[in-house]
């Protein structure tokens, strides 16, 4: 870590799509003063979204373009990446990855509250189910950088902010 450029940590949220980055991330900026940078956002404003994908109902991610882009973002640390894949980035960019859980049951409801329906849905639900992202994290990242975070009630997620603020100043005093 010492012999690390970034003066301060660049992390990684990823998990399915409801478990709840988006709360997490808000929580997390307005504490750390580190910037959130929504890739699902990014790629739109970047015009990184090809033509849309029937199957899975959402535009393709044109993942070149977008890192590219990214590269110069994420250079000095200090960013919250937030976005429902996480295999597609360089790995040297992450200092850590948070992969955030939510039981099923709990998820169907949000999703169902967002306006999610049949093979949408029940995809969402299987990604979980299956601990997808939790699998893409760790292969494509080390299994020590890489976390769990249970996030299905207002307590866990306080918790969940409380445990990453620790994790950033503990990486910076160790980074001195
Ligand atoms: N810990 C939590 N407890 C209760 N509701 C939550 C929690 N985290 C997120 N939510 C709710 O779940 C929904 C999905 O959260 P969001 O942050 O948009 O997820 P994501 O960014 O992963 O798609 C939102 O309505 C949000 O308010």
């Amino acid at each position: 870590m010492a012999s690390h450029p970034r003066t301060e940590p660049n992390i990684l949220v990823t998990g399915t799509p409801g478990v709840g980055k988006s709360t997490l991330c808000k929580l997390l900026a307005d504490r750390t003063k580190f910037t959130w940078r929504e890739v699902s956002k990014l790629a739109e404003e970047y015009s990184c979204l090809d033509e849309y994908d029937p199957e899975y109902q959402c535009p393709f991610l044109n993942e070149d373009k977008l890192l590219d882009i990214m590269e110069g973002q994420v250079a000095k640390g200090g960013n919250i990446v937030d976005y429902h894949g996480c295999e597609f980035f360089p790995e040297r960019w992450f200092d850590a990855v948070f992969v955030v859980r939510t039981n099923n049951t709990i998820l169907f409801d949000r999703l169902t509250a967002r306006g999610y329906a049949g093979k949408k849905l029940e995809d969402n639900i299987q990604c979980e189910i299956f601990e997808t992202l939790l699998e893409e994290a760790q292969s494509s990242y080390k299994p020590e950088i890489v976390t769990e975070l249970q996030n299905d009630t207002e307590e866990q997620l306080q918790k969940n902010v409380e445990n990453i603020v620790q994790w950033i100043e503990r990486w910076k005093e160790e980074s001195m």
